[in-house]
């Protein structure tokens, strides 16, 4: 990180400061993705969990009062509207959201997501993935103020499994005690984030916290091993039962 961006990045943060309950809280939700490693005959955002759409349960996180959003912005495929728009009919979605167009990558569906924010507006953007319904509210709450407080600060948790790494020839162990799996909530102070992303996207961005972070430290939240990110067909089989389990945690 140059010594120029770094003293941009401070300097755009400076209101960070404030107590975290004065800063707003804005949402991005992406559900731009076509969900091809589940394979199903519709985008996974839109499947069913216990009866009603992913979509719908993850929006649902996002409006509850205990968090606080002040906007949300949904990003859907572009071809999409018409299917949400039935959704929201249908299952009687009574939930203030904007709905703005998604991107070939997340990358690009979150900068669209970010381009419908008022110029003028500041606070706190979470953006999380619309596929991500059992995101519990504390690591919402936690992130967002971990954020206000830091700049960025993502949910993530430890690794339970043994891992390696692939070699030439063979593999060999990582040590798991420094590793951390990556989950959304992302939160950012905002002119920090729109800061990042009108930087040129990169094959090495996998999340936001992979375009920002040469700017500005990443803080890690404790995450929860129930926000799965639901991509094959068993995680909705498990998201069903957590569901049924949790309830929203
Ligand atoms: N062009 C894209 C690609 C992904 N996403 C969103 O980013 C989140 C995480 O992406 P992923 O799980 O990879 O979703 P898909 O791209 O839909 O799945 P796949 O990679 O299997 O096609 C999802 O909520 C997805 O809708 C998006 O908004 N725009
Ligand atoms: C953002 C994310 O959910 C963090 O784990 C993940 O990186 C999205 O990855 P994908 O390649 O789009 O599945």
């Amino acid at each position: 990180m140059s010594d120029a961006s770094t003293h941009a990045a401070t300097q755009s943060l400076s209101h960070a400061a404030q107590p975290f309950s004065a800063m707003p809280r804005l949402a991005i939700i992406v559900a731009g993705g076509s969900g091809t490693r589940m394979g199903a005959d519709r985008p996974k955002q839109f499947l069913e969990l216990l009866g009603e759409p992913v979509l719908l349960h993850t929006l649902r996180r996002f409006a509850d009062p205990a968090v606080g959003v002040q906007q949300c912005v949904l990003v859907l495929p572009a071809d999409q509207f018409e299917t949400w728009q039935q959704l929201c009919d249908q299952f009687a979605i009574t939930i203030p959201h904007a709905v703005v167009a998604g991107g070939e990558s997340r990358w690009a569906s979150v900068r669209n997501g970010l381009g419908y924010l008022a110029q003028e507006a500041q606070g706190i953007v979470a953006v999380h993935d619309g596929v991500r319904p059992l995101v519990p509210t504390s690591v919402i709450n936690n992130t967002y103020i971990a954020a206000a407080e830091h700049g960025a600060a993502i949910a993530a948790v430890p690794v339970k499994d043994s891992v390696r790494g692939l070699a030439q020839q063979g593999s060999y162990a990582l040590d798991r005690s420094r590793l951390r799996l990556v989950q959304t909530p992302q939160c950012f102070e905002l002119n920090l984030l729109r800061q990042a992303y009108r930087l040129p996207e990169l094959p090495t961005f996998t999340d936001d916290a992979s375009v920002v972070e040469d700017l500005h430290p990443i803080r890690l939240v404790e995450g929860d091993y129930r926000n799965l990110k639901i991509t094959t067909p068993e995680d909705l089989i498990i998201a069903e039962a957590l569901l049924r389990a949790f309830g929203s945690a």
